[in-house]
């Protein structure tokens, strides 16, 4: 991974307004956004928050009424083939001619390159091989996906889009779509992503934009827009109800609250007050005084799912 990323897409004060029959619909409201080599960047938000307008723009396939855009440091809507060479695009839904065979498109886009990718390892790599002499209207949604993928990557481009790449993929293609995706970012690429699935991002994303309605809601790393910088409360079960001695040697810089009213009684908890590594040694040293064998042990972090729905109800 290169030692300093540096912002490879950058859009600034996106302002995007179209006709409708209801009158003016403004679809951004002045959005920013930047992408980092090395780096995945998300970009979340509801149906309709303006996510595809806004990779359309930074792709240079559309252009704001305001703002600035910059990809690989050129203004896309004006670069020639030598910008666009180094973008790699996956579209929502696929984009693929139906009467091709994934090898021969596949075959055909290569062509396109000077340097293409190595094509045969990422059809193996993807998948792609079990069905690559099949017409393309007779694949599944999910194996039309990995050729979009696999479509996106042929150029070796430094800055690739990724429209909702994991959506349709059963669990072991979407293993492998998001191997390649953490390649493709220790690789120095800037990777660019929507996804309606929340733990792919949390799970992915170095970097989350939460849109909303055209605008910007929340932006930041998966750990700061969970509140994941500070101390974080700990669950903990055990099988048997704790007795009144332990609960009364209880260690008195922390804080015990029995979780309830659906989980057991006495069985289940929560610690607050874990600010320190003291404090964790201490819990530990509860548990072991009072031969306490904790099950089920968990940090009680918040998910971007619910950071998602506070953002977007
Ligand atoms: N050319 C257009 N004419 C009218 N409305 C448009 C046009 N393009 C986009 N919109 C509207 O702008 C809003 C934002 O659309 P966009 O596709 O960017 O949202 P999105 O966040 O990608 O949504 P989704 O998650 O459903 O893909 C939507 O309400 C959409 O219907």
């Amino acid at each position: 991974m290169p030692s300093s990323p540096s912002v490879l897409v950058s859009l600034e004060g996106l302002q995007k307004t179209v006709r409708s029959r209801r009158g003016d619909l403004h679809i951004l409201k002045g959005v920013d956004f930047h992408a980092r080599s090395g780096e995945v960047t998300a970009l979340l938000g509801p149906n309709g928050a303006g996510k595809t307008t806004t990779l359309t723009i930074a792709q240079g396939l559309d252009r704001p009424d305001c703002g600035t855009v910059r990809l690989l440091g050129e203004d896309p809507w004006h670069a020639g083939a030598a910008l666009r060479s180094q973008v790699g695009v996956m579209l929502q839904d696929g984009g693929l001619p139906p009467s091709a065979t994934p090898a021969r498109l596949l075959r055909h886009i290569c062509s396109l390159y000077r340097e293409p990718a190595d094509m045969a390892a990422l059809t193996e790599r993807l998948g792609i091989d079990e069905f690559s002499g099949r017409d393309i209207r007779r694949l599944s949604g999910g194996q039309k996906q990995r050729v979009a993928l696999a479509a996106a990557l042929a150029g070796r481009p430094r800055v690739v889009f990724l429209d909702e790449p994991s959506a349709g993929l059963d669990p072991v293609s979407r293993q492998l779509v998001f191997d390649l995706i953490l390649e493709l970012k220790q690789a120095g690429l800037a990777v660019v992503l929507t996804t309606h699935l929340l733990d792919d991002a949390e799970r992915l994303a170095d970097h989350v934009v939460l849109l909303r309605d055209g605008t910007v809601e929340r932006s930041g790393s998966v750990a700061e827009l969970t509140d994941r910088t500070g101390p974080t409360p700990v669950h903990f079960s055990v099988p048997q109800p704790l007795g009144a001695d332990a609960l009364a040697a209880f260690p008195s810089g922390l804080h015990l609250v029995a979780e309830g009213p659906s989980a057991p009684a006495d069985c289940t908890f929560r610690v607050e007050g874990l600010t320190s590594p003291d404090a964790w040694a201490d819990l530990a040293g509860w548990w072991r005084d009072h031969r306490i064998m904790p099950t089920d042990v968990r940090l009680l972090h918040r998910s971007l799912e619910e950071v998602f729905l506070e953002v977007a109800p």
